[in-house]
């Protein structure tokens, strides 16, 4: 079936040197034809030339002078006969261009449609697509390179190898249960157990440099917390390098939640300064303390402050649950010490634990540091390749799988099960890379990109 003609707006709205159009679906060059004039046709110029002409409106009038070029079906990239206009910079032209187009009997492009058509065409597969989203929405060098790493199919590459892997062991285990008669059979129960701890050990391994890659794109959300005045606010100004919160010797001070963003080696931070916890009567403080508590449950990291210079009191926060990560910060290292390091490590045992002063920014570099150490728990920014949290959901259901594969064979409950768990883990690489992906999944993918992409 052939797929109606789909145009947009490529670059960004508003003043700029240059506007991309672009058109893509069969018989795009002919619709072109109809408003492009240069010295020769343009569905009769050579592929991928840029050729220079002038644009028309439909009852001839000129609207602007640009430079087209059209690319062949089954080398663009939609894989689609696709075209594009490059008309001057200012969202005007560029938007009669495709108004134009649409009168002419093109539509609209949906957000992503484009690159929804690459993939339907097969030019490149889901977690390729998603990884033009990440170029696009990159913030640093780091997260660049991760995303452009999976664009060029390195991820893939490795998915692809897992899944050959899972397909060996699959066939090996399916030719004993199709010719039991065999005697010894193709493969040992201890074969079998040693290739699946291999493989388990591989999406450990897999998961462990998309965790990072995911970091470096989505960036890690941190939260400050803790008593009025311990110097939250202090800390993020000096974090960011600047004074953006309100610091003044009372307590509760900050009201509100605020929050900004700083990149470090390529990871960006997402800081929130909350109110400091304790038990107030004033109502609007109260609002506060309970913002306060809702940021640290949606942070993925606890920045938990305490002043050096005061006994640690009574903890009115409580303890954290096991799986959050924090960081205890030792603030106020400048005054005379009343809480000790040891201190801090009675309550809370293993925590890793940092002493500054947001005052005179000691210490605040080797904050930044163990943030991101922290956020990445070991992982490295470079060499990862750029994954969505949906690609890790998969990683991680491909790897249970083989778990319980390999529990099936340890408990001998019998290579049907086996085979099913392996089946299970190939589904999830396949649907990974979007191989049997679903419209539902494709609209939901594709719907979060910016129209023209
Ligand atoms: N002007 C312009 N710049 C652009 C794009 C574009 O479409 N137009 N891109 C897109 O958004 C990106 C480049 N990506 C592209 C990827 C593949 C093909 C393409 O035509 N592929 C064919 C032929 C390959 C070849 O010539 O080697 C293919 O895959 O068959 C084009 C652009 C970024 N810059
Ligand atoms: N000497 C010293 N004073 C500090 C340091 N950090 C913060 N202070 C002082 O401590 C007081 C409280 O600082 P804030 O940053 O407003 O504290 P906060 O935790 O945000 O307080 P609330 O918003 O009220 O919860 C101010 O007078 C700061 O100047 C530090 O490292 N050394
Ligand atoms: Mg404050």
């Amino acid at each position: 079936m052939a797929e109606e003609i789909i145009t947009a707006l490529a670059t960004a709205w508003g003043e700029g040197g240059i506007a991309i159009v672009r058109v893509s679906g069969e018989g795009c060059a002919s619709l072109v034809d109809k408003m492009f004039r240069a010295k020769k046709r343009f569905s009769e110029q050579p592929a991928r030339y840029m050729a220079l002409g002038t644009l028309h409106a439909k009852d001839g009038t000129l609207f602007d002078e640009v430079l087209a070029v059209r690319f062949e079906r089954g080398n663009s990239y939609t894989g689609e006969e696709s075209a594009e206009i490059h008309c001057h910079g200012g969202a005007l032209s560029a938007q009669r261009c495709v108004e134009e187009l649409c009168a002419l009997g093109a539509r609209m492009a949906l957000p992503g449609e484009f690159t929804r058509r690459a993939f339907v065409n097969g030019r490149i597969n889901l977690a390729q697509a998603e990884a033009v989203a990440g170029i696009i929405k990159a913030r640093s060098d780091e997260a660049l390179a991760a995303s452009a790493r999976s664009l060029q199919g390195s991820f893939t590459e490795q998915i692809r190898g897992l899944m050959d892997s899972l397909t060996e062991l699959t066939a090996a285990l399916e030719v004993d249960l199709d010719f039991p008669e065999e005697g010894e059979g193709f493969i040992t129960d201890g074969e079998s157990a040693e290739r699946i701890k291999k493989l388990s050990g591989r999406c450990e391994e897999l998961l462990s440099g998309c965790r990072s890659g995911m970091l470096l794109r989505d960036g890690v959300r941190a939260a400050i917390i803790g008593r009025p005045n311990v110097g939250k606010s202090s800390l993020l100004n000096a974090l960011l390098a600047e004074n953006r919160a309100i610091v003044t010797a009372t307590p509760g001070t900050t009201r509100d939640s605020i929050e900004e963003t700083f990149i470090y080696k390529g990871l960006p931070v997402r800081i929130i300064d909350t109110a400091g916890i304790r038990a107030t009567e004033d109502e609007i403080e109260a609002i506060g303390v309970r913002r306060s508590l809702k940021s640290m449950a949606e942070a993925d990291i606890i920045l938990r402050v305490i002043d050096s210079s005061e006994s640690a009191a009574e903890d009115e926060i409580g303890p954290l649950s096991a799986e959050k990560k924090q960081i205890v910060i030792l603030n106020k290292n400048d005054l005379p010490t009343r809480t000790t390091e040891a201190d801090v490590e009675a309550l809370f045992p293993g925590c890793p634990r940092i002493s500054i002063s947001a005052a005179d920014g000691t210490g605040v570099d080797e904050l930044k540091e163990l943030i991101v150490r922290t956020a990445l728990s070991g992982g490295s920014v470079s060499g990862g390749c750029s994954v969505t949290a949906r690609q890790v959901e998969c990683l991680l259901r491909t790897k249970e799988a083989v778990e319980a594969a390999g529990e099936a064979l340890l408990s001998d409950l019998g290579d049907d099960l086996v085979l099913s768990c392996l089946a299970e883990a190939r589904g999830q690489l396949s649907s990974l890379l979007g191989l049997d992906a679903s419209e539902e999944l494709l609209d939901k993918i594709f719907g979060s990109f910016c129209v023209g992409k």
